[in-house]
């Protein structure tokens, strides 16, 4: 199903479950801003290549607009579109003093050098520039793109702004990013993982898990549910995928990959077929990469008991009521991977403080906020009587309507 429909069709259940006005629902769905800007660069071989970049601000009541940039082939306006509504919910869900945004570039960046990447990200910085900053839209890393990225876009806006560290989050720390931003989104995934085990009576260690995706999310989520004795017993990428049943050695996948090894090389574990992934028997099964993974065409098979959707929207309308007739607990994205957005905030105040954080403080406030969230989820869950998913939509989208109300409409 198109992301945007998708995305669209929970927003619409969670205004039904609230009685929001009609106005006020259409009001709220419909973006602030769509930006789409053509990107040339030269190519290292002297070539020219185009790109398309979008930026969508969805919705500001309650704060800058706020969301990463994704570098991506299947980057397009409804994709983009549906990433910044999710933002706008999941800022609101972790209540923190932002609206939503995303941004994207149609392009594959693993076939881009490392120059021809800072072209195209110096480019669009150049055409959006009058449109972000520290207090209207600040962007931070989404897929295939990182804290360099983020120093690029920081060094082009400051040409035009002067020095802004706090235009953009996920930053090198050497330039005023966060401790724990790297490791936030993944952290925050098995924070929320934990509370929502702590419900059944269960915890991390000894349950089994399957990771779709090894970037940031995922090897982060893969390595902290690692060392909490979980076991992870497939994962995959691009690459391909893997298994071992007695459980991956995730800290050794990690330093095969820091030394330039692709992840389908690892020699600790058995090839297996990628498709299989999603349906592999385990407990807890996080989907870390891309949207539609779970459709009307795997949701049947799958085994899992758990699912936890550390990526944006990996779960289809129609997967999410074939899961939910098979007894499959879904975490949603807006609470599950909330935790990159929430340190992301912490790094934006330790900017505009001008004062840095230690780690132990980030993590200990992550946790505080994931928990928070958590706690409140669940009580719109039994005010609403709905699942976890309508809970954290009716949480984040009521609090963006009281905002939009108490602001007004009067020119
Ligand atoms: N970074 C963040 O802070 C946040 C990210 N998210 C979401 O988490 C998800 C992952 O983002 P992030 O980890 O940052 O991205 P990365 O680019 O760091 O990693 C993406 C991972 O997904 C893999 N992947 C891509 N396409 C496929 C595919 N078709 N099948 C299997 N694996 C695939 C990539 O493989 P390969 O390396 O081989 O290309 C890579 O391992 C996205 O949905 C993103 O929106 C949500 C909140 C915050
Ligand atoms: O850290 C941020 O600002 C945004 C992270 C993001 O893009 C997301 O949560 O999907």
């Amino acid at each position: 199903m198109n992301s945007l429909v998708a995305t669209s069709r929970n927003f619409r259940q969670a205004a039904r479950l609230l009685g929001l006005d009609a106005k006020l629902e259409k009001s709220l769905l419909i973006p602030f801003r769509e930006i789409k800007v053509e990107c040339t660069i030269p190519k290292d071989d002297g070539s020219l290549a185009s790109f398309i970049g979008f930026r969508v601000q969805h919705d500001n009541a309650r704060g800058p607009m706020k969301g990463g940039i994704r570098y991506h082939p299947e980057v397009d306006p409804d994709e983009v579109n549906a990433l910044a509504q999710l933002m706008t919910w999941k800022t609101a869900v972790v209540n923190i003093p932002y609206g939503g945004a995303k941004g994207g570039i149609g392009c594959a960046p693993g076939e881009l050098t490392n120059s021809e990447l800072e072209r195209l990200t110096r480019v669009f910085t150049q055409k959006i520039h009058d449109l972000i900053g520290i207090h209207t839209d600040v962007p931070a890393p989404d897929m295939g793109t990182n804290a360099q990225t983020m120093a690029w876009i920081l060094d082009e806006y400051s040409k035009f702004h002067g020095h802004s560290p706090a235009v953009v989050t996920g930053k090198p720390i050497d330039l005023g990013g966060s401790l724990g931003r790297d490791a936030a989104t993944g952290r925050g995934v098995v924070f929320a993982t934990e509370a929502l085990l702590a419900e059944y009576g269960k915890s991390i260690s000894g349950l089994t898990f399957v990771i779709q995706g090894f970037g940031n999310v995922g090897s982060w989520a893969a390595k902290l549910i690692h060392e909490r004795g979980g076991k992870v017993i497939a994962i995959g990428d691009v690459s391909g995928a893997l298994r071992n049943p007695n459980g991956i050695d995730i800290p050794a996948v990690i330093k095969h990959k820091a030394e330039g090894g692709v992840l389908k090389d690892f020699k600790g574990a058995g090839a297996m077929d990628a498709n299989e992934l999603l349906v592999h028997e385990c407990d807890v099964l996080m989907p870390c990469a891309l949207g539609g993974v779970l459709n009307r065409g795997n949701a049947a098979d799958v085994k899992a008991k758990y699912i936890i959707e550390a990526a944006n929207h990996p779960t289809d309308p129609e997967a999410d009521e074939i899961l939910s007739k098979k007894g499959v607990v879904i975490l949603p994205d807006i609470y599950a991977n909330a935790g990159g957005v929430t340190v992301s905030y912490f790094e934006w105040v330790q900017n505009i403080q001008g004062f840095m954080w230690d780690e132990e403080k980030v993590n200990m406030e992550l946790q505080k906020y994931m928990s928070g969230a958590f706690k409140n989820i669940k009580g719109m869950c039994k005010t609403h009587d709905c699942n976890l998913r309508m809970g954290a939509f009716t949480l984040g989208v009521n609090r963006v309507a009281r905002a939009t109300l108490l602001r007004g409409w009067e020119a």
